[in-house]
């Protein structure tokens, strides 16, 4: 069974359409990454998965159970982390990870258990007597972190989970949301696009409130075909020679007798280099396509509309 459909989702502000007939299938756990300018629908999108926002048109289902039928029990599957999390800074992060566990409806006899879980699972057990107002914003996170999966559910939405953190909290928040994702289903939005190629192993990308592509990282990086090849030789010639060769747009080293070459012919570029490099012997001794960045596909995917 899927842990997460939707069917035709669309919703509408007032005159406008911010998202549009959604359609995703999502049978596995694992880091899903969304992605989407600003004001593509992201935010919106997961406000309606999470149940937070009744969409205008369209179905929600979180493992087979229809969210607008039985929304209590669909809940029980689902964890939030909203952009801004609705944080009660005056309690100590242990009662606000009980009142969480009460709101998700964790049976009262488990509520202990469940709470030294989080800690635990977050690294936040020995704070869990500060106050939250008292805490960084990385602790802050793992924190919100924390109450979104204190119920153990299949499905946990974050909403931008590493928006403002330092390099270091960087790192350690993502590695949660890794380890998260080895036992829920992970849908996260980030504008960092090498966050989410390094997070997810399948992209969802919107735009204009319409879904644009939803299937693995690795066909993400195959939707536009790389203009770029990393040449390098033993016996390197000086860079002016490469920039005048036929098809060449523009060409860049990498280090000593590695150059990028963007170029707009690839056969007769790979011809020429074949055969200078035996006629003047600068020992050619690899040439490969570039894999395109996530921002290069990004923004031809959504440049193209
Ligand atoms: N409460 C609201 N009332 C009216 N329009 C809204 C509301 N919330 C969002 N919108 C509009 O709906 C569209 C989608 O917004 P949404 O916040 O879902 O996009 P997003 O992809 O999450 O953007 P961002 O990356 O900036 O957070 C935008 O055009 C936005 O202006």
């Amino acid at each position: 069974m899927s842990i997460l459909i939707t069917e035709n989702l669309s919703h509408k502000y007032g005159a406008g359409w911010a998202i549009r007939d959604i359609n995703i299938d999502i049978p596995q756990k694992g880091a899903y990454g969304l992605l989407g300018a600003n004001g593509a629908g992201k935010s919106t999108l997961m406000n309606i998965i999470c149940g937070a926002l009744k969409p205008t048109d369209g179905r929600v289902i979180v493992n087979g159970i229809d969210l607008r039928k039985e929304p209590q029990r669909a809940k029980t599957s689902i964890g939030f982390l909203p952009q801004i999390l609705p944080l009660y800074l005056d309690l100590s992060v242990e009662e606000y990870l009980r009142y969480t566990a009460s709101l998700r409806l964790v049976d009262k006899k488990n509520i202990d258990r469940a709470v030294e879980e989080v800690l635990e699972r977050c690294q936040i057990t020995h704070f869990r007597r500060r106050l939250l107002k008292n805490l960084s914003g990385g602790y802050r996170q793992r924190v919100g972190i924390a109450q979104a999966i204190i119920h153990k559910p299949l499905l946990v939405v974050m909403d931008e989970p590493t928006n403002g953190l330092d390099p270091n909290q960087l790192i350690e928040t993502r590695r949660l949301i890794q380890e998260v994702a080895e036992q829920s289903l992970v849908l996260l939005s980030s504008h960092i696009l090498t966050e989410i190629g390094q997070l997810c192993q399948e992209i969802i990308l919107i735009d204009k409130g319409e879904l644009l592509f939803s299937d693995s990282a690795s066909a993400f990086q195959q939707q536009v075909q790389s203009t770029y090849l990393q040449v390098i030789f033993d016996n390197p010639p000086p860079i002016e020679q490469l920039s005048q060769l036929v098809g060449v747009n523009a060409v860049d080293m990498e280090s000593k007798g590695s150059y990028r070459i963007s170029y707009d012919n690839l056969d007769m570029l790979t011809q020429q280099l074949l055969e200078l490099s035996i006629q003047k012997g600068w020992k050619l001794k690899t040439i490969r396509p570039v894999e395109n960045s996530m921002d290069e596909v990004f923004k031809e995917l959504t440049n193209k509309r």
